[in-house]
């Protein structure tokens, strides 16, 4: 079996397949002071509860957070007795090499979602992965990530503004009914959901400009379905880009004969 682990600044999913049989996906908040026996704990208990054997033999880890891989080394050694994949370190092979500025270190995850993308939908792709920070990937016609955008994310503006502005309290983020609001938190779920529209849309507009072949935008993260709902922004809704893309990377590795 193998476990694919997806680190975000946030969340860390652990992604379980059998073979090609993706089995199920479990969810806990990144921390890195979790132990590799806190992890067993917990994932234990969940396959468990999901009545699935723990026969993991191989593991491939993608981080945001690089604190927290040396607690995963040391679960995927101590338990699984296999040594992990790590994406963007030297020794995993990557299907396509990014083309950005040397020295650059581009985030896992965007390797991770280039690839998965890729192998889905083709190439000439913005991904826009609506995680801690929003990302946009841009992924060419032979599948290699390009570069693309940062911009902060959802929540963490909304939290931004709570924290820095004395009046202004927590709010959810949700699509108002009206852009004028009435009220505090109206105005405050106005911004920044119309705002968010209004960033996706002209980042998108403005990275077709500068790219000279037709492209697909295909969303993923938590929060893309929400802003599925807010006119037509995307080709593609795909919750499950990242994990794809871990396993696209695995197998090339196997297949290479690096695992
Ligand atoms: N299904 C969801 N509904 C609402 N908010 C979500 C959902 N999933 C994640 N979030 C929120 O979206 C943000 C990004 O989450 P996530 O995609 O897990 O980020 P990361 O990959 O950076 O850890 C977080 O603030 C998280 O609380
Ligand atoms: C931009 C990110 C913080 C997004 O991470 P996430 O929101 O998924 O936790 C991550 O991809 C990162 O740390 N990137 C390094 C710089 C770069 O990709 O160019
Ligand atoms: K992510």
């Amino acid at each position: 079996m193998l476990l694919a682990i997806d680190c975000g600044n946030t969340n860390t999913v652990f992604s379980i397949w059998d073979g090609e049989r993706f089995l199920c996906t479990l969810r806990t908040s990144t921390e890195h002071q979790r132990t590799a026996d806190q992890y067993y704990v917990w994932l234990s208990t969940l396959l468990a509860h999901h009545r699935i054997p723990m026969e993991i033999d191989a593991v491939i880890i993608s981080s945001t957070v690089p604190r927290v891989v040396f607690n995963l080394r040391v679960l995927s050694d101590r338990y699984f007795n296999c040594r992990p994949l790590v994406v963007g370190k030297p020794e995993c092979l990557l299907p396509k090499l990014p083309r950005v500025d040397e020295g650059t270190q581009v985030g896992p995850d965007r390797l991770v979602n280039s690839a998965g993308a890729f192998d889905r939908y083709g190439g000439d792709l913005i991904v826009v992965d609506f995680g801690t920070a929003t990302t946009f990937d841009v992924v060419a016609q032979d599948g290699a990530y390009v570069g693309g955008v940062i911009a902060p994310g959802v929540n963490l503006s909304l939290q931004a503004l709570h924290e820095m502005a004395a009046a202004l309290p927590h709010v959810d983020v949700t699509k108002p009914q009206k852009v004028i609001g009435t009220n505090t938190v109206a105005c405050m779920q106005s911004g920044i959901f119309w705002g968010y529209v209004g960033l996706v849309r002209g980042v998108c507009d403005r990275i077709r400009g500068e790219y000279d072949r037709p492209m697909r935008i295909i969303s993923t993260g938590g929060l893309a379905p929400l802003f599925g709902q807010g006119d037509t922004l995307f080709d593609e809704f795909d919750e499950f880009i990242t994990i794809h893309g871990l396993r696209i990377i695995y197998d090339f590795n196997k297949a290479q004969g690096n695992v």
